[in-house]
């Protein structure tokens, strides 16, 4: 059994796989750098315990991580509780995919490398970009199995945040899709224009990706990514998975 940790800047998704990949348990706890290995076990160890998941099963560890510091915890866990050194996701591993000669990929988020891999494994013979709605949103954008570019955008959280840290008067709220783009109160005023604003910013994203690669299947994932997919018909597929599955897949490949 595959023990994979997906570390963003507000969750660490913990995913345990079996041979087959298949997810028999993913949860999530929020990315707190102060975290100690005892207390990730302790969380693991209930969790699993609780849906009768036995942990000595584990026979192997990958961890993809966009916070450094988190990094170095799961080695510490891998270490003292399952005497399992954890693969970590970067540029070093053997990858699906190359880079195109123009780019350089120093710092490229190991988020990115793995949900390249498995939209690469789900769709081989496409043009891709995928869009991971997280802290942040980024997409990337792939010609065959060559990385030709992608961006980084501020996330949908971060923009309601940012706006009610930069504010005297208006509240947080939570994002959804409003009943109406006409708001009829301050809340409902910003609801609709963070929703539309940040599915329009999204649906232009891909008309200009689109003058750059023909006929791209798209695919979103991240945990902010599900009710603004419904919203953009441009995207084909929302996949919530990407990420860890992006990591039994990796973990295959350079194991
Ligand atoms: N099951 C869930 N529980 C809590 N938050 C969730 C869940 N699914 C999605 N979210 C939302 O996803 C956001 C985090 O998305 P995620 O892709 O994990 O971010 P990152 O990878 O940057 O840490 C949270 O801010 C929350 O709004
Ligand atoms: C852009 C990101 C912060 C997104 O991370 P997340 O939203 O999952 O926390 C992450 O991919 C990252 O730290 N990237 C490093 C810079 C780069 O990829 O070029
Ligand atoms: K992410």
């Amino acid at each position: 059994m595959l023990l994979a940790f997906d570390i963003g800047n507000t969750h660490i998704v913990a995913g345990l796989l079996d041979p087959e990949g298949n997810t028999l348990l993913s949860f999530r706890i929020a990315s707190n750098e102060k975290l100690t290995e005892d207390e990730l076990f302790s969380y693991l160890r209930n969790i699993t315990k609780f849906n009768e998941i036995d942990l000595k099963d584990v026979n192997g560890i990958i961890v993809s991580s966009v916070v450094p510091g988190l990094i170095t915890i799961c080695q510490f866990l891998g270490r003292k509780y399952f005497d399992i050194d954890p693969m970590i996701v970067s540029l070093n591993l053997k990858l699906p995919f190359g880079f195109s000669d123009d780019l350089n990929v120093t710092g490229f988020g190991a988020d990115r490398i793995i949900g390249i891999t498995e939209a690469l494994r789900l769709y081989p013979n496409k043009n891709l970009v995928i869009f991971d709605l997280g802290t942040a949103t980024t997409y990337e954008v792939l010609k065959g199995n060559t990385y030709i570019g992608g961006g980084i955008l501020p996330g949908i959280e971060m923009t309601i945040n940012s706006l009610f840290g930069n504010t005297a008067k208006l509240p947080k709220v939570k994002f959804g899709k409003p009943d109406s783009v006409l708001g009829k109160d301050t809340v409902e005023q910003i609801r609709a224009g963070v929703f539309y604003g940040y599915a329009g910013q999204i649906k232009y994203l891909i008309k200009k990706i689109k003058e750059e690669i023909k006929d791209p299947y798209i695919i979103a994932t991240g945990g902010l990514g599900s009710v603004l997919s419904n919203e953009i018909d441009e995207i084909d597929e929302y996949s919530p998975e990407l990420s860890i599955k992006g990591l039994y897949t990796l973990y295959h490949l350079n194991k």
